[in-house]
């Protein structure tokens, strides 16, 4: 994908400055960039998932809701597709005017914490995962951490999209920003739920290993392919529910950015997807994020993890009951605030699992979005 001219990459990003709602997104294998901005009035806030009912726009889920991290919908005022039409939407007077304007100031991120207090926390954080997991009063549990990186005076958010694009063409690429949730972007591997019409999409993603070079490893160890099964027993569980003439391809090897996961495809048919919300409800938190049980596991999640998730590990993306939907878990991603920003990663964990192993994990995979701001 080749950058815009200078024109549109100052719009976009004095736009990611403003008191305005937009999202820029491209999905897999795609060198299409589509925009959805809303340029009146407040985000929508639906009040749950389940009110998702029927809506059209592009979400930000949180983790957890909550008065701070609200779920967040950008009614698709102006959508557009390609930098031609792209450039034409920000010429619109009400971009260019908030552009000018500059009035809403970004929220600054989480202070950054020194590598050791962070890997000490963390190790805490594990224990405390670890026993209960241990006890058996869990099957698997994801620990997760936050770690923040300075971005040059000069970050062009665009500028890091283009190159996320470019880098990742397997990966959803998104860049999102809202008065309410700040500025984020990601390159995610993990569709939580796509479709069109009748047939819809979604998939069971979950262990990890390192590229070899440039060679995928396929040799997966039983915890791997554990930690895999459990996330593919839940989602065949609640697409059977909702979902009719279910087929299944996996697991199998999948590449996202310098990691690769194992991954189970599953494709079903909806009669009726005036009930999408009621479905995403069921679907999130997966236990590719959270664990099981799913609603014990979540509790314990907010008591344990020692800090807030945001909307890391939420889902993202484009929804449509009458057209294509395309819902992402918000994986490998990061909130953008002033000269810094806050990257997220996690890992399941099972009862075999050791800290070590579990903390390098974690940096790896936030290099995904490391690797684009350092080179920026
Ligand atoms: C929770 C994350 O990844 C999930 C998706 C793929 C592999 C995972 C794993 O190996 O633990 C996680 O379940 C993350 O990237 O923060």
């Amino acid at each position: 994908m080749n950058l815009p001219d200078t024109y549109i990459q100052g719009l976009v990003d004095g736009l990611a400055h403003s008191h305005l709602s937009f999202a820029l997104y491209r999905l897999p294998w795609t060198d299409e960039c589509r925009f959805v901005l809303q340029a009146s009035g407040e985000v929508e806030r639906p009040e749950n998932i389940e009110s998702l009912n029927g809506k059209k726009g592009f979400v930000m889920a949180p983790f957890r809701q909550s008065g701070e991290h609200p779920l967040v919908l950008v009614r698709p005022e102006v959508t557009a597709c390609g930098w031609d039409e792209i450039g034409k939407a920000l010429s619109l007077p009400e971009c260019t005017d908030a552009i000018r304007a500059h009035r809403y100031m970004q929220r600054r991120p989480l202070p950054g914490l020194p590598e050791e207090t962070g890997k000490r926390k963390y190790a805490e954080a594990f224990e405390r995962f670890i026993t209960p997991l241990r006890e058996k009063r869990f099957q698997k549990l994801v620990l997760s951490r936050a770690d923040t990186q300075a971005v040059s005076d000069g970050f062009s958010p665009l500028d890091a999209f283009v190159r996320a694009c470019n880098s990742y063409p397997r990966m959803m690429i998104y860049l999102c920003h809202t008065p309410v949730s700040g500025t984020w972007m990601g390159s995610t591997p993990e569709i939580l739920l796509s479709g069109y019409g009748s047939e819809w999409h979604t998939v069971a993603l979950a262990g990890t290993m390192p590229m070899k070079e440039e060679v995928m490893p396929t040799e997966w160890d039983s915890k791997n392919r554990e930690e895999q099964g459990c996330v593919a027993d839940y989602i065949r569980r609640i697409v059977g529910r909702f979902g009719d003439g279910m087929t299944e391809q996996g697991p199998y090897t999948a590449r996202a950015g310098q990691l690769v996961h194992l991954k189970t495809d599953f494709s079903f048919l909806l009669k009726d997807t005036g009930g999408l919300g009621n479905l995403l409800q069921e679907l999130h938190p997966t236990p590719a994020v959270c664990g099981l049980p799913k609603e014990e596991a979540f509790r314990f999640i907010q008591d344990n993890e020692g800090y807030d998730r945001s909307y890391y590990s939420g889902f993202i993306g484009w929804l449509d009951p009458e057209g294509h939907t395309d819902l992402y878990v918000n994986l490998r991603c990061m909130e953008i605030g002033s000269g810094r920003a806050t990257l997220y990663a996690g890992g399941g964990i099972l009862p075999r699992s050791e800290v070590g192993p579990e903390w390098e994990e974690t940096g790896e995979k936030m290099k995904t979005m490391r690797r684009i701001i350092q080179n920026s």
